[in-house]
């Protein structure tokens, strides 16, 4: 497994990978962090094999890999939430051995999951401070106003005042809980008396919009110098801009080590994936034209707080795009459509059917219709098996003798497992043991599987790696081919543009514009961001 890329950047080959941050700093005190042959397996699955790695005070390192090259095995090993099998890793020149996180706390290592791990019921001080209370107790009790001091000014340190550290988390937007999570780190760090912090950011731009990316851009930059980063991403750009230096780990082997600095994608995805990218990764080389058949029609659709008199119709074979941004009403509009929010007025109808008022994923998904939600956790269900997550569509299908399709069943699964490139141990290995991006497709494939008449995506390729988005744009591109009408809501606005044969752009709740995109005349980014903002 290891060593199989084509790639010949090595890790400590590259003179050149020295970073401005490290020769600012200086080689003369040991790396804050370093780790040596690191290796990992479960059961057969060789998960990391030989992987070094180092990084320094003042450093920003990007990780990249395909789906289930092992970026998050690395990270949990260094964070201490799983135990190598072998090598060794060093804080500050020190050889440390982590048996859980709170010992990596200690070591001031940070895990920052792209779940974030913020009690939501609490308040900001309460969750910065968990687990640490004893640090502001006297005489056995909790002196809950140094706390929350403690809480504020920190916060005002890092400039962010407005974050009431007395609130609880769960009134706060994604961003200013990851801003709660990274400051955290800080004073978490600043108790165990540790100046700078190693901080692992794990996908932390994946479920945020433009400006929030932005917004975490500029904490990343105004704390780097304070710390020390490695950040995880599928965003390739967004790696290349935020790193001094990247690692690029492919089927568990450290593979490539180089600078950001002038690096392109195209490159970097090369190394990854082992060949370039296809030419017409988001070209509309192969788009259909749409059928006359109408399969949805929705008409003065509103929720209250999402949206207002939406009315459209999709049509058999039709890609139709949703752009719009953060609060516009566009993944409400999926969720309504999908039977997955209630209380919207209006009609709609699938396949010439007026649907009933009261929507349920069930009643939709008989109708035909079939929802990726966008947070993947909505559907995964972690103990059952890759075939069985599979069929789950399936299984909630009135009347269809479900026992008397397993081996169709199984066989679909194989194929689909092959087809989209899920990278796991079997159709049989458990759901849980699939790294993030093999789990998104696993559950796009339930509705692939399934007769679906609409399918409604909500960021289908959220998560998911450059090599295998290109696999799901020839899957979706070809399940449209076959009738199936397809409701695409998308923050990637090249996925939008290159797969849709029109867009719909939402703004406050409204359907502001629709925008054709025939294969001849596609608009471009800047046109629609005109219509979002
Ligand atoms: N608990 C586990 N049990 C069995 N196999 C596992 C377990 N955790 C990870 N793996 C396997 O180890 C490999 C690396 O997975 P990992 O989650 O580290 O990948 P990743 O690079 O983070 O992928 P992604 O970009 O999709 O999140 C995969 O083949 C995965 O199936």
């Amino acid at each position: 497994m290891a060593g199989s890329s084509s790639a010949t950047e090595r890790p400590g080959t590259l003179g050149a990978g020295r970073t401005a941050a490290s020769e600012r700093i200086g080689n003369a005190s040991p790396p804050l962090l370093e780790i040596r042959n690191i290796g990992k397996s479960f059961g057969g699955v060789r998960a990391l094999s030989g992987v070094s790695l180092t990084l320094r005070k003042g450093e920003v390192i990007g990780l990249v890999g395909e789906n289930g090259a092992g970026k998050s095995t690395l990270l949990k090993t260094i964070s201490g939430n799983l135990r190598p099998d072998s090598g060794a890793l060093f804080v500050s020149g020190r050889d440390v051995s982590l048996r859980n996180y709170a010992d990596a706390n200690r070591e001031g290592i940070f895990h920052i999951y792209q779940d974030l791990a913020l009690i939501p019921t609490l308040s900001v001080y309460e969750n910065m401070l968990l687990a640490h209370e004893a640090a502001f107790s006297r005489f056995g009790v909790i002196d809950n106003r140094a706390m929350l001091r403690h809480v504020t000014d920190l916060l005002a340190e890092f400039g962010h005042e407005r974050i009431d550290a007395s609130r609880k988390v769960e009134t706060y937007d994604l961003s200013t809980r990851q801003v709660i999570e990274i400051i955290k780190s800080f004073a978490l760090a600043k108790l165990a008396g540790i100046e700078s912090p190693v901080m692992l950011l794990d996908e932390p731009t994946a479920a945020l919009t433009g400006d929030e990316v932005e917004f975490l851009m500029r904490l990343i930059q105004a704390t780097r110098e304070r710390a020390a980063i490695i950040y995880v991403s599928h965003r390739l750009s967004e790696v290349i801009e935020i790193s001094d230096r990247l690692y690029v780990l492919k089927d568990g082997a450290m593979v490539a080590e180089l600078p950001a600095t002038g690096l392109a994608e195209n490159r970097l995805h090369e190394l990854m994936v082992g060949r370039t990218r296809d030419e017409f990764f988001y070209c509309e080389h192969k788009q259909q034209e749409p059928q006359s058949e109408v399969v949805l029609e929705v008409g003065g659709l509103s929720r209250t707080g999402s949206f207002a008199d939406v009315a459209f119709n999709l049509r058999g074979g039709e890609i139709l795009g949703v752009a719009g941004l953060l609060g516009s009403g566009k993944s409400d509009l999926g969720g309504v459509l999908a039977g997955a929010l209630s209380g919207a007025t209006g009609t709609i109808r699938v396949g010439g059917t007026i649907v009933p008022k009261n929507l349920s994923i069930r009643v939709m998904s008989d109708l035909g219709i079939g929802y990726l939600p966008p947070d993947r956790r909505d559907g995964v269900i972690p103990p059952l098996s890759v075939a069985s997550n599979m069929s789950l569509a399936r299984l909630t299908r009135h009347g269809e003798p479900y026992w008397l399709n397993l081996a169709g069943e199984r066989r679909d699964a194989v194929e689909f497992v092959a087809t989209l490139g899920i990278k796991t141990a079997g159709i049989d290995a458990q759901m849980s043991t699939l790294s993030g991006g093999n789990q998104q497709k696993v559950l796009l494939a339930r509705w692939l599987l399934r007769q679906t008449k609409v399918l409604i995506l909500d960021n289908p390729t959220n998560g998911v790696d450059a090599g295998a988005k290109e696999e799901i744009y020839g899957v979706l591109r070809r399940i449209a081919a076959e009738g199936v009408g397809i409701l695409l809501v998308s923050d990637d606005l090249l996925e939008l543009i290159g797969l849709s044969n029109r867009i719909l752009v939402m703004r406050g709740g409204t359907l502001v514009r629709e925008v054709p995109a025939p294969p001849n005349g596609k608009p471009g980014e800047v046109e629609l961001v005109a219509d979002m903002v």
